[in-house]
């Protein structure tokens, strides 16, 4: 295969796999590589996300992937729904070429991957944001992502969080709390909490 990303990363000594991972009932093709977060399969985190994530009662609109790695989550949910656009960003360029290469390895064309510092260069609304936050960035970054994303979600739009509890559930459902005014969990797994919050409408 070609190494199409070397010279955005030279100083990642790489090891490049592709596997297989059926995600929401899909087959699913991933191409991963050192440097990038849950390299050797899906983070459970991101399996109990994605397993518990519903379209139903979603408005119309988009999705947006935060700290979308090489790409589980927005490009599971793009295939589901190919006539939905979903947005994936990170800051990792390594994470997003690879996000890239697996869209076309899944045939997914309905995504835009882009550098983003959390919300810096996202424009426009989403009717959901999905993320399974960066803790090793901090505290600052993670309440950060969950703040921000008021500002991005249509009315009714939610916002849906995978968090340990020993890595800061409790806070950042707090957070939420008190951004949203409303959080509810809508599934606890091994230490897994999955959270969700909903933009009112007024
Ligand atoms: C826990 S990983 C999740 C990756 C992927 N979504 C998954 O489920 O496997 C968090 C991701 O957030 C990215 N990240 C770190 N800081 C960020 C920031 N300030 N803005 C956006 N993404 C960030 C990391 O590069 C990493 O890919």
């Amino acid at each position: 295969m070609a190494n199409y990303y070397y010279s955005k990363n030279p100083d990642v000594v790489h090891d490049q796999q592709e596997w297989n991972f059926t995600l929401r009932g899909q087959a699913m093709t991933f191409v991963t590589d050192n440097g990038v977060f849950s390299k050797r399969t899906v983070d459970f985190g991101t399996r109990t996300l994605l397993d518990t994530f519903s379209f139903t009662d979603l408005p119309v609109g988009p999705l947006l992937d935060v700290g979308a790695g090489y790409g589980p989550i927005g490009l599971t949910l793009a295939k589901e729904q190919p006539q939905r656009q979903v947005d994936l960003v990170d800051v990792n360029e390594l994470a997003l070429s690879l996000a890239r290469e697996n869209a076309t390895r899944n045939q997914i064309t309905n995504v835009k991957i882009f550098s983003s510092d959390q919300y810096a260069a996202v424009t426009g609304q989403y009717a959901a944001i999905l993320t399974n936050p960066p803790i090793r960035a901090g505290k600052s970054v993670v309440h950060g992502i969950l703040s921000g994303a008021h500002a991005h979600l249509v009315p009714n739009g939610v916002l849906t969080v995978v968090i340990q509890k020993k890595q800061g559930a409790p806070s950042a459902q707090q957070k939420m709390e008190e951004v949203f005014g409303n959080v509810a969990v809508l599934a606890k797994n091994k230490g897994y909490f999955i959270l969700q919050s909903r933009r009112l409408a007024n």
